[in-house]
């Protein structure tokens, strides 16, 4: 065996954008050598979106199944876990299985190397595999896709228990009686609601004052509210002190009491993987924990390495590495334009109700130095909303720069919340004018006319 191989790129980690990159890249007519060193994909597929989401299709059926009775007549629920476990299995990972995937690469024309790879200094990588190491010398350079592990905090006790992260979660064929949720953030608010519709008693513990941190307030007050009426309790804005497990977990709070449960599952925010990937080789700051780009996804500061996905600190979304993905793509093979915008990033948290957000909250439109107005609407106030009743708790939120008159950011819960959301990302995307929005059509009686009474509400603020 040769001493290194050239190829033009090689791409470490294939989560949803590594693994796109390193097909289209191959595509394009370029030597490319994708390598991860567990499943091609990444988390999304895998222990991620996509099990979550089966999850969550199953617990809404389950939950709008319970709402008959205040529309329909009887409806008598008797939830099974088998199912969801087992399309999980066979539908989504095929056992965790990334076959078709390494498959699906290698037609595309890229070579796969199961294996961790590392920066080695300038225009070379070294992966470390099963049978030994294997360098490649770069023509063109190399794609940094490595992700995050679910991040575990140093509290006494914890470690050494058989606590739950969501790659646990996902694979659970038998449910507990009871689970806490260590961090109400969106894994641990999708998950914990999922799992309380099977009938598992589910208490959310979360060191901030409110779930869901990182969206607008009367976001996190709506779904904590329909969380509550899923039988979830919560204890929010109280740190934990220490863990213990004999039969079951004991979690000890900051205020003195504590929460038991059988399981637990830690959801408590990610770790990016960026320690051991060789950055210091090539002049960057190991400890970094995320890897600042530009808006051609090149790393600053260095020659020839492009980075995308969770680790640029741009949004951990799988939308987000694949955007991202298509921009190193277009740098790597042509001119890179359009270049990367991210005013209008936009996500959907899949509670129910659903939480749809694109760009600015109210809070960070004020912090960025803007004169903000705000209009609010509420769903059931609407007559969408009045006529759908049980499970209709929603509103529509929108943030507004009066100066430029343009829309920076809105959020729409309710059902649905995450393609409601839509229109408003064209408008945030977009720069439409406040008065060409007000001045759209509205369809009768759709959730998305709430949209225009939020436009109309919109007062500074
Ligand atoms: C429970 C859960 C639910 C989620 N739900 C959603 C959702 O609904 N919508 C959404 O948009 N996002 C969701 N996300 C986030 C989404 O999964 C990530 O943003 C997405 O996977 C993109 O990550 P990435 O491209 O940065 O890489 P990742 O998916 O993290 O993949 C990184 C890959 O790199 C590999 N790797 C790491 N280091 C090395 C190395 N040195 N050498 C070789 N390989 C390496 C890893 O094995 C992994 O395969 C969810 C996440 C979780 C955990
Ligand atoms: N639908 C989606 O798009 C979706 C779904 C799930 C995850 N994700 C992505 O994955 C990322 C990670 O999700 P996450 O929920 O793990 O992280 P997160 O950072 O969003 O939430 C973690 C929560 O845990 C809390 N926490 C941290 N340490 C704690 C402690 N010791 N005790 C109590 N609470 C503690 C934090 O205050 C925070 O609210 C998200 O930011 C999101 O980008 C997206």
């Amino acid at each position: 065996m040769p001493d290194s191989s050239e190829v033009d790129v090689v791409v470490i980690g294939l989560g949803p954008g590594g693994e796109y990159a390193a097909s289209a890249l191959a595509r394009a007519g370029l030597s490319v050598v994708g390598v991860d060193q567990r499943l091609v994909g990444g988390e999304c597929p895998y222990f991620g979106c996509i099990p979550s989401k089966m999850m969550i299709r199953a617990a809404d059926a389950l939950g709008e199944a319970r709402r008959v009775p205040a529309l329909a007549g009887d409806s008598d629920v008797r939830p099974d876990w088998t199912p969801v476990a087992d399309r999980i299995r066979d539908e989504a990972t095929d056992d965790w299985d990334d076959k078709v995937a390494v498959d699906r690469l290698e037609q595309a024309g890229a070579r796969f190397v199961r294996g961790t790879g590392r920066l080695a200094g300038p225009g070379r990588v070294v992966v470390t595999t099963d049978s030994g190491d294997e360098t490649f010398t770069l023509r063109r350079g190399v794609v940094l896709n490595t992700g995050t592990e679910p991040a575990v905090p140093p509290i006494d006790g914890l470690a050494g228990t058989p606590y739950w992260t969501n790659r646990d979660a996902v694979q659970v064929r038998e449910l507990p009686r009871s689970l806490a949720v260590l961090g109400g953030g969106a894994i641990g608010c999708e998950l914990a609601q999922a799992f309380a519709r099977f009938g598992v008693e589910v208490k959310v513990i979360e060191a901030f004052d409110r779930i869901l941190g990182p969206e607008e307030p009367e976001a996190s007050e709506v779904v904590r509210a329909s969380m509550e009426a899923d039988g979830i309790t919560f204890r929010t804005g109280v740190g934990v002190t220490a863990v213990a497990y004999e039969s079951g977990f004991s979690v000890g709070l900051a205020d003195g009491t504590s929460v038991g449960a059988e399981a637990l599952l830690v959801a408590a925010g990610r770790r990016t993987n960026l320690g051991d990937i060789g950055l210091d080789t090539v002049g960057l700051d190991p400890s970094a924990r995320v890897i600042a780009v530009n808006k051609r996804m090149r790393v600053k500061g260095v020659d020839g390495v492009w980075a995308i996905g969770d680790i640029t600190g741009k949004g951990a979304f799988t939308h987000m590495s694949m955007y991202q993905a298509k921009i190193a793509v277009r740098d790597l093979t042509g001119d890179g334009k359009p270049k990367a915008d991210y005013r209008a990033v936009a996500h959907a948290t899949f509670t129910d109700p659903e939480v749809g957000a694109v760009g600015m909250t109210e809070q960070q439109a004020r912090d960025a130095g803007l004169r903000v107005g705000v209009g609010l609407a509420p769903l059931p106030a609407s007559s969408r909303g009045w006529i759908h009743k049980v499970g209709n708790e929603g509103l529509i939120k929108v943030v507004a720069d009066l100066d430029r008159k343009v829309l920076v950011g809105a959020t729409a819960v309710g059902p649905s919340g995450g393609e409601l959301i839509g229109m408003l990302v064209t408008a945030v995307h977009a720069e439409v004018p406040i008065t060409t929005l007000r001045g759209m059509h509205f369809a009768y009686p759709t959730f998305h006319r709430t949209i225009e009474t939020a436009l109309d509400e919109i007062t500074e603020r």
